[in-house]
């Protein structure tokens, strides 16, 4: 006889015993669907832009399948969202995943010792290992002195999918906490630069913190901005924007960035404080630069030309190589986040997911309400002003805006739901003639099965044993 839901919700509050991000689940040995398995799935989705938007999921099997105690509300959320609740089935035997930082290949042993397990290599994935679920990092020396990352394997294969090359000018648009900027940084080396946005101020400097820890700052800047409308392009696109010696008092030079805020920082600080309360909430947030390295272009730039917008003629040419836009999602796809919810207890999710949502624009909403499962959506029948509302188009719009001509551009999120996903694709392309669906090359020997539309890719936990994750890669043709 199966077991209840309350004995279910009962073995899993005992395997969750840590609030913070470390849960404590017992590890079994992993049951990973194998390569070839992946691949023949992927084999199996068709290809053309139209197609089905049912590929990749199975709505056959029963939503007790997935053995976890998931409550009513989230059955209902997968329901209405065609998705399988058998997709977090065996979400126990998902391992942890850590990142190693690149020049600490020969420190592996001595972090097996520490954390006392075998660090598996993922063998699609370089540097990433995977480690038993329930051992927890944050308190080893091998984490505190930045030779590990903790992240997730689907998140690295998102980083990957953007193929950076040595020298690129990258923006990540939604860059908090950091785990990709930080992943993208240690790609770059010494070479080219980040830009990392976030809306979140708080999250921006745990992303800073993040930077300094792993002493990969020095090519980066950060900037708390509304990714939506933030409009800066690499330092030295302005071709009239040199940069000065900094020997003189000027002050509208930048200096070395040091922690402590000049005065005259915390006086435009204080004026755009003042200038944001008063500002009507549809104005853009003026982008605040929180952190910059030495090799970032910002030092000896001058301020008025640092932040002067650039336009569309300039970012043809000039914008950024690479843009990842990570968008704020309901989590669904992230099995540690739903776990969570046994320590936070299933009566938030309503809040917490249902309500966020909900808190999304309209778009995405009328989306999944009249997308039907053939893909035939009339999705054309939401109002461009319901469409300007949708938040992940316009990070994904702004983000591509921002990418110059023939650069590719990444979008992810850790939803497994239509809406969020094909959804926001089918009208971004739909109204951007020059953006194009890449193929992702490197996913052919990724764990994970084709997106409901061709070339993007979906891992779900049951398939991939990571998190779930939606990849889409856009290029830019000149128009
Ligand atoms: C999924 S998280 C990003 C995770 C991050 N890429 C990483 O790897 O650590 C989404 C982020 O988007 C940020 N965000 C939400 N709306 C935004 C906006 N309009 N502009 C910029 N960032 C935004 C949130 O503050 C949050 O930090």
């Amino acid at each position: 006889m199966a077991p209840s839901k309350n004995l279910l919700k009962l073995r899993m509050k005992k395997r969750f015993v840590n609030p913070k991000n470390e849960e404590v689940w017992k590890g079994r040995d992993m049951d990973r669907v194998p390569g070839e398995a992946g691949k023949a799935q992927e084999r199996r989705c068709g290809v053309s832009l139209g197609m089905d938007l049912k590929a990749g999921f199975d709505l056959s099997q029963e939503n007790s399948v997935s053995g976890l105690p998931l409550p009513d509300a989230f059955v209902e959320f997968l329901k209405e969202n065609g998705l399988d609740s058998s997709a977090y089935a065996g979400a126990e035997t998902i391992p942890r995943y850590i990142r190693l930082k690149p020049g600490c290949e020969s420190q592996l042993m001595d972090i097996e010792t520490e954390l006392d397990c075998k660090l598996e290599k993922v063998d699609w994935l370089p540097n990433f290992f995977s480690i038993p679920s329930h051992i927890q990092i944050a308190s080893t020396n091998a984490y505190r002195s930045g030779k590990i990352y903790g992240m997730d394997a689907a998140s690295g294969a998102a980083v990957m999918a953007l193929d950076v090359t040595f020298g690129d000018h990258v923006l990540d648009l939604c860059c908090a906490p950091g785990a990709k900027l930080c992943m993208l940084a240690d790609l770059l080396g010494n070479s080219g630069s980040i830009t990392g946005v976030d809306v979140a101020q708080h999250r921006l400097a745990a992303c800073r913190t993040m930077l300094q820890k792993y002493k990969l700052g020095d090519q980066c800047r950060l900037f708390v901005a509304d990714g939506t409308t933030f409009s800066l392009v690499p330092v030295g696109s302005h071709t009239d924007m040199k940069l000065c010696s900094i020997d003189g008092q000027d002050m509208d030079i930048f200096r070395e960035w040091t922690s402590k805020r000049s005065w005259k920082d915390r006086k435009d600080a204080a004026k755009k404080k003042v200038g944001t309360s008063t500002q009507a909430s549809e104005e853009p947030l003026e982008p605040e630069l929180i952190f910059y390295g030495r090799d970032s272009g910002v030092v000896g730039a001058q301020r008025t030309k640092l932040f002067r917008m650039a336009d569309d003629n300039v970012i043809s040419t000039s914008g950024y190589d690479k843009v990842i836009v990570d968008a704020e999602c309901t989590h669904d796809g992230s099995v540690k986040h739903i776990q969570k919810f046994e320590y936070w207890g299933w009566s938030t999710f309503q809040r917490r997911v249902l309500d966020a949502k909900r808190t999304q624009n309209l778009t995405c909403l009328q989306w999944s309400m009249t997308l039907d499962w053939t893909g035939q959506s009339s999705y054309g029948t939401a109002s461009s002003e319901n469409r300007q509302q949708s938040k992940k188009l316009a990070l994904l719009t702004n983000g591509f805006r921002l990418l110059k001509v023939g650069g590719s551009l990444v979008y992810s999120t850790c939803s497994l739901t239509v809406s969020q996903n094909e959804g926001v694709i089918k009208l971004f392309l739909s109204t951007n003639p020059s953006a194009e669906l890449m193929k992702i090359d490197a996913a052919d020997k990724w764990r994970c099965r084709c997106g409901g539309i061709a070339r993007t890719v979906r891992f779900d936990p049951k398939t991939s044993q990571t998190s779930g994750l939606f990849i889409a890669k856009f290029t830019k043709l000149a128009c």
